[in-house]
This record gives C-alpha cells, structure tokens and sequence, in this order.
C-alpha cells in the first residue's frame, strides 16, 4: 500500500481528541474520527491508543480482518521505521480486574475444585478484568432473556428408567455426517482473546484433543488462517499420539464449523466466505441470523460511559451519546440489517457445503429454512444477548415439535443458551435436537485456566491412558468408578453420568418419552390465544 502522505511522529501524536483522532496499527496509520461513535467497544478505549503504537493493544482484541469496517478514507498512509520509533507505545488500559474479595475467592481455585460449569464462572468473576468480564457476561437489557435460558432445561425434567445394564454407555453423535465424541458444541464467541493470550488457537487445540465440535466465530482475535493451521498441526499430532499408542480409529476426529456475520458489505462478506473455504477445516457455515442490529447491551453500555467520563474533558462532553450509547446500536457496517431470505441464495453458491442458520426463534422461519433447502438451524436467541424476551431455545424446539411434527427429520436442529449441565444436553437430544451450543461456559474456562481449563470444561484426561485400544479407553472411561483418576472432566462426566442415571446406552435411546416437558410446553406460543 502506498502512503497517500508522510506521516511523522510528531504529527500522529498530535491526533488524540475526538476532533481528530489516529491509530496506528501495524505500521499503518488510520484516522478513526469518524468511527469513535460507531466503535462497539466505545469510544474511550480508541482515544486511549490515540496518537501511539496502537498494535500490541489491539491484536490483544482484534484480528487485522476488523480493519475492513473503517471507511476506506479512513487509512490515512503508512510509516517508516523511524516514524515508528518515534511514537509512543501505548501502554496497556489500567482496567480494573475481578473483586476476589467481593466473590469472596481468595485465589484462583486450583482447577480440581472447578467440577461444574459454573464454578468456572464463579472464577472468571473474581479474576477477569471488569470489561472483558462485562463483555462476555452481559445480555440485552435487564437479563431476562438470559435469564429464562438458564430456568428452561430446569422445566424439563428427566423420566430415568431402570434395570437397564448401562456399565457402558456410548455418547457419541455426529454433525452433518462427521463424528463426534459428544452431542455437544463450543458455540462461537467473538474476541476470545479478551479471556486469555492463546485466544481461538487455544480452544481448537483443545477440541482437537478431545474430538468435539467447535463453530468459530467471524470475530476472532486470531485470523482464520492462523486458527485452521493450528488445529490441523493438533490433529496431526493427535494422530501420530494414537498410532504410537497403537490405540483404534474409533474415536471421532474433531471438526471446526464457521460462524458467518453477513457484513454491509457484500464484498467483504464474499471474500470472508472463501477465505473460510479455501482453509479446508471448516464442515459447515453456519449464518448468525439474529443481528440485524445489535441488541442493547446494557452493562456494556454504561461501563463505556464511566469510561468516557474518566477518560477526558474532551470525551466527557459526549458521555452521553459515546460508544455503544450512540451509533454501535445501528452499527452499519459490521452488520446488515437489510438482509433478507434471498440472500441465502448467493451465500448457498458462495459456500457450496451445509449451511445453518443460526439465531432461529420460531417454527415458522424453521419451518420456511427447510423449504429452501437449509440444512440445519439453530435455536438461539444469541445467549439472551439480542432480543430482549426472546424465546428460550428448546420452547422453539417443542413449538417446532408441536407445529411442525416431521420438521426435525428434514434438517439438522440444534439448540444454545443457557446450558450449564452436560447431563441436560440429552433433555435437548431427547426432544429431537442433534446437539446443543454451549458458550459462556468456555469463554470462562478458557479466560481462568487457559487451555487446560477449556479441555477441563470438555471431557477428562486421556492422555495418561495406558496404549490399549482407545474403545477399550472410552469404554474404560465411561463406566470409571468415583476412584478412577480420569474422572474430574465437567460437561462429558455429566453427559455419561446423565445417561446411566437416565438409563440410556446410546442417543438412539434418548426419546422424547424420556423427558417430561410439560411445563414448558404450556409456554409456546398458541395461534388460537394470540388472535384477540
Ligand atoms: C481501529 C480499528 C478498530 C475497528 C474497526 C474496531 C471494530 C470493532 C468491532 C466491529 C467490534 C465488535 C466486535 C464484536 O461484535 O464481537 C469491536 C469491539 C471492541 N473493540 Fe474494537 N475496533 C478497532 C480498534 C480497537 C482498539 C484499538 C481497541 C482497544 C485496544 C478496541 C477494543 C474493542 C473492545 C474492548 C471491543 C468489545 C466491545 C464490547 O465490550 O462488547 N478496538 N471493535
Ligand atoms: C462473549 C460472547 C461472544 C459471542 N460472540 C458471538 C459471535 O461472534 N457470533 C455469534 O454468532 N454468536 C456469538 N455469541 C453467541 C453464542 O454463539 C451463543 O449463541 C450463546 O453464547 C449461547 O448461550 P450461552 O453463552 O448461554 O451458552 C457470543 C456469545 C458470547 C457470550
């Protein structure tokens, strides 16, 4: 890229007020006035890097991609080496971290006390600084759509049977054809790098050591590219583990989906597809459908306001209408909000391979998906992040269910938001979904013990299996007593002991007799109620 005009130290760094403000992001200059008001994560945090090296902060966050969102006038030229030499680096935001006294955690817990999903959250609260911690644990407006997720797998309730011989079960299912160790998923999270410095890299390596799924987010901290090669190289060295260990094929290879945000742009959202495709790791697109616009993120909102009030006189003035307060709400470029069911079509060209659409909230657009040759949704209402009221995803399963009887044989369902015990994924796969999202509960996992933590939140510790078959190490697992050293894992140990409680052998097994939904099923939505 040529630079439009030289650029010197000294007049980057002049640049710091919201009147005019640049950053410099690898050696490029970028004038980013114009996108103080529309920047998601507020305008505090941009003037903060304003007129320095912006570089290391950033990629902390973003990956490079995120650059596309700025006006192309935005870029402004590049500098030399003695111009960079000459600014200031920007010193990392003083944020403020968890209260482990208020958490009433005196420490990180040693991650043997963290058995289930939410003792990692606990963890995450008292150690994560206060903005990452808002940004992953707020939901649009006052929670109750987040908080309706987590009360609906307790309206459901199992119906165990028994006698039923379950010293082996098997928990394994797949996802468009490919195998996988568990009916669940890591849904995709944005900016995991906000959690912890191994970011997306770290929570592929895990899934490739344990052979689960994972859907990765169009908002990494780390490109695409970066992420698909690591978990290649994981899988690789997985392989070459299990053929030293003379262990079977049996156990199922992980496998990477892609979490599409359509852009304004089409161009960018067209290059973004094959950029996906041409890395080869990725089974399966899947189209977030549920933000037109964002939601109103209210903790974010007012965080970003107490950080433009101390920030400076000169963004104090616009405190008001700052960040997400203003512009982020309608954010324009990184979303689309004038998307419609054609679009599908040159996204199905585009892609050539499955394609879900995720953030499906009623049986009728589930129902109009698989007219159009969709092959599979997403029940989703973003983790409670977006619609506010909006309904929980397994009540959309049984409207699905009551509405549509045949609809969950014709395309792949499943289900996010809220799920915080491994065992109630089968609630989910019993009323006909194929697996079920879980996300919160990584992002925690990944930001208090890093890697480990993720492959803790997964399953248990196979590496120190002695080399036998690796059915005979599943089996082994699976029917391990309380004294076994493999037990310790958090969604998988649920999942199997919620089988054997269950009595369920295998998910063939798992059958809407197998729950009772009643509760629920008072919940859905009903024509002949509604029409006044
Ligand atoms: C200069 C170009 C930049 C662009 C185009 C940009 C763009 C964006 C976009 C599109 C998001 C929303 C992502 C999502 O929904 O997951 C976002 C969020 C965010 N950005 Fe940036 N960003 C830029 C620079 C920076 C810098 C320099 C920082 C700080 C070092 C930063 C910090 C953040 C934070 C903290 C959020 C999260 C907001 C939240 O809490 O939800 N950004 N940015
Ligand atoms: C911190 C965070 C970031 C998210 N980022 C994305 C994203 O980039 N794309 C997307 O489609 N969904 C995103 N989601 C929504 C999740 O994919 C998923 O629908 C939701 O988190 C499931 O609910 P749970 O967190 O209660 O398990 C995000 C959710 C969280 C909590």
């Amino acid at each position: 890229m040529q630079p439009k005009k030289e650029l010197s130290a000294q007049e980057i760094a002049s640049h710091r007020s919201t009147s005019s403000c640049w950053i410099v992001v690898d050696d490029k200059v970028y004038d980013v006035t114009s996108y103080l008001t529309e920047h998601p994560g507020g305008a505090a945090v941009l003037l903060k890097q304003a007129g320095t090296d912006a570089t290391a902060e950033f990629r902390k966050i973003h990956s490079t991609d995120i650059l596309s969102y700025l006006p192309k006038e935005a870029f402004l030229g590049a500098i030399d080496a003695a111009a960079r030499a000459g600014l200031p680096i920007s010193s990392a935001p003083a944020e403020p971290t968890g209260n482990l006294e208020t958490e009433g955690i005196k420490e990180l817990p040693h991650i043997s006390s963290i058995v289930v999903p939410n003792d990692f959250e606990a963890a995450a609260k008292a150690v994560m600084p206060v903005k990452s911690w808002t940004f992953v644990s707020s939901s649009a407006h006052d929670g109750s759509a987040l908080r309706s997720n987590l009360a609906s797998w307790h309206a459901v309730r199992f119906r165990p049977r028994i006698f039923q011989d379950i010293r082996t079960v098997d928990p394994r299912s797949s996802i468009f054809g490919t195998a996988s160790a568990f009916p669940f998923y890591v849904s995709p999270m944005g900016q995991l790098g906000r959690g912890h410095p191994v970011a997306e890299i770290g929570v592929v390596r895990a899934l490739a050591r344990r052979g689960v799924h994972g859907v990765l987010s169009t908002e990494t901290t780390v490109k695409m590219e970066e992420i698909a090669a690591a978990f290649i190289a994981e899988k690789k060295k997985v392989a070459e583990e299990r053929k030293d260990a003379s262990t079977d094929e049996n156990r199922p290879e992980a496998q990477l989906h892609f979490q599409l945000y359509v852009p304004a742009d089409r161009a960018i959202a067209v290059q973004r597809i094959r950029r996906a495709r041409a890395t080869g790791v990725f089974r399966s697109i899947w189209v977030t459908v549920d933000t037109a616009v964002l939601g109103k993120r209210s903790a974010d909102r007012k965080l970003q306001a107490a950080e433009a009030l101390a920030a400076s006189p000169d963004l104090a003035a616009h405190a008001e209408s700052a960040g997400f307060g203003l512009l982020a709400h309608a954010s324009n470029s990184q979303l689309n909000a004038s998307l419609t069911w054609e679009d599908l079509k040159w996204i199905k060209r585009e892609w050539g391979g499955p394609v879900v659409l995720k953030g499906v909230q009623t049986a009728e657009d589930a129902a109009r998906a698989a007219d159009l040759g969709v092959d599979g949704v997403l029940l989703s209402n973003h983790g409670g992040r977006q619609m506010h009221d909006a309904a929980d995803a397994l009540t959309t399963l049984l409207e699905i269910r009551t509405y549509y009887p045949g609809l969950v044989d014709r395309l792949e369902v499943f289900v996010d938001g809220g799920c915080r015990d491994g065992a109630d994924v089968l609630k989910a796969v019993s009323l006909g979904a194929k697996a079920v999202g879980i996300g919160r509960p990584f992002f925690y996992a990944l930001a208090t013990y890093g890697e480990k933590g993720v492959e803790r939140c997964l399953d248990s510790e196979f590496s120190s299996i002695p080399p036998f078959s690796f059915a005979f190490a599943l089996t082994y697992v699976r029917i391990a007593s309380d004294s076994s050293p493999f037990l310790g894992d958090v969604f998988s140990d649920e999942l199997v002991t919620g089988m054997r409680l269950a009595g369920m052998k295998n998910l063939d097994e798992a059958r809407p007799e197998g729950v009772n939904a009643s509760r629920l099923l008072n919940e859905i939505w009903r024509p002949e109620k509604s029409s006044l």
